[in-house]
């Protein structure tokens, strides 16, 4: 059994589904163009008011200015923060000096020297993923021996969770296109994510 977060929510169907199938986490691709995922403080404001509060939600940011960050973690909108560029410890504790939101760093894994430096992160979660989004699974026997508790990210869809949870013992799957079709969340993929996630 793992937690799970299912990210790049941008529609109201979104919420709805995860209302009805609750994931632990719900990630928000702020202030980012490049995604099709991509919403704006006033968009994840809407969305957060009809979101079940039980679920946790997660803006995510890419090379965002710190100062943007703290003001959106000041407004109550996101539990949790994820920084998925190329944020340093500098940042990060920057960052810490001015808000009290957990933090998630994202690293990408080709090398067990990736590894090495996301176990050194002063971020209080990390999370090690295969691209940006792009629905790429990496090598997970990279993984032996991770010494801290991490979110696994990276090409996972319903039919590869067991096997990840299975092989890796990640905290929190992280999912965003295994649960897409035509670029939108699906209810049924949603749905057996997060039972595949659960499963004890
Ligand atoms: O999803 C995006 O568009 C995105 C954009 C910028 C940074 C991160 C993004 N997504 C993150 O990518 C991983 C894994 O996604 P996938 O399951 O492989 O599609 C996840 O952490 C998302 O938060």
């Amino acid at each position: 059994m793992s937690k799970i977060k299912i990210c790049g929510l941008y529609r109201p169907e979104d919420i709805q589904y995860a209302n009805e199938v609750q994931p632990d986490y719900a990630g928000f691709i702020m202030n980012y163009p490049k995604s099709h995922r991509n919403v704006n403080v006033e968009m994840m404001r809407a969305l957060k008011k009809h979101l079940d509060p039980e679920i946790k939600t997660v803006g995510v940011f890419v090379n965002e200015n710190p100062n943007l960050v703290a003001a959106i973690a000041a407004m109550g909108i996101v539990d949790v923060i994820q920084l998925h560029g190329q944020e340093d410890d500098g940042y990060i504790e920057k960052l810490k000096e001015r808000i009290g939101n957990p933090i998630i760093k994202a690293f990408q894994v080709h090398s067990p020297e990736d590894v090495r430096l996301a176990e050194a992160s002063s971020a209080d979660y990390i999370l090690l993923d295969g691209g940006m989004g792009a629905g790429e699974v990496f090598d997970w026997s990279l993984l032996k021996g991770v010494n801290r508790p991490f979110f696994l990210a990276g090409g996972l869809k319903p039919e590869n969770i067991r096997e990840a949870i299975r092989d890796t013992d990640p905290f929190a799957i992280d999912i965003s296109s295994g649960v897409e079709t035509e670029k939108k969340k699906d209810l049924k993929k949603m749905r057996e994510a997060v039972k595949a996630a659960h499963a004890r």
